[in-house]
């Protein structure tokens, strides 16, 4: 950290590499907004040998994106680690992976979000010693989830923060 007080900050991010790894992981494991936001076509489109009709409801699935075997290797593996080797962002430049959308009309909120995810996550992980409810075991947690215009998870999760580090 460079603050004296250990206090993880906005500059501390780009120092660390693992923690942007795990956000990366967890938006293509777990997108927020699993279609993005609907958007419709203003007029008839040819895409790649297929036609999108004007007037069209465009849903945008980047949850099965995020799972495509041809893209990511063992796909429903939590594996932060894949992002240590590429250069894959979720800045709305590299298609494989923008749980904020991409184009003109992608989030707004992406950086305020970068940094609050970093330094949140960072702060907790910094501080506390966690254990699940009922001393389940990490691989044991139920990863399910329930579809929406949002993604949450089916049943939420209990975590304990166990004491000051
Ligand atoms: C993890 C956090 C967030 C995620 C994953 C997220 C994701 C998205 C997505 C997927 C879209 C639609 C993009 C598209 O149409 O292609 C969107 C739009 C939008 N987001 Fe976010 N968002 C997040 C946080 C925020 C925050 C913190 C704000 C405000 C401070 C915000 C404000 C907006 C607004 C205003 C739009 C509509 C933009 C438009 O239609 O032109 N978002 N967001």
């Amino acid at each position: 950290m460079e603050n004296k007080k250990n206090i993880i900050q906005e500059l501390d991010i780009s120092q660390l590499p693992y923690l942007q790894a795990v956000i990366k992981e967890t938006f293509r494991l777990h997108p927020p907004a699993p279609f993005l936001v609907p958007h419709q076509a203003i007029r008839d489109v040819e895409i790649q040998g297929f036609m999108v009709p004007k007037n069209a409801q465009i849903l945008c699935n980047v949850w099965a994106m995020g799972r495509d075997p041809k893209v990511w290797s063992f796909p429903e593996t939590f594996m932060p680690e894949r992002f240590l080797e590429v250069k894959i962002d979720y800045k709305g430049q590299d298609f494989e992976l923008i749980p904020f959308g991409a184009g003109r009309r992608m989030c707004p909120g992406l950086n305020i979000s970068h940094r609050m995810l970093h330094i949140m996550l960072g702060t907790l992980i910094q501080n506390f010693e966690w254990k699940l409810e009922g001393n389940m075991r990490a691989q044991d947690i139920d990863m399910g989830e329930k579809f929406g215009l949002t993604l949450q998870r089916n049943i939420p999760l209990k975590a304990i923060p166990l004491r000051l580090k």
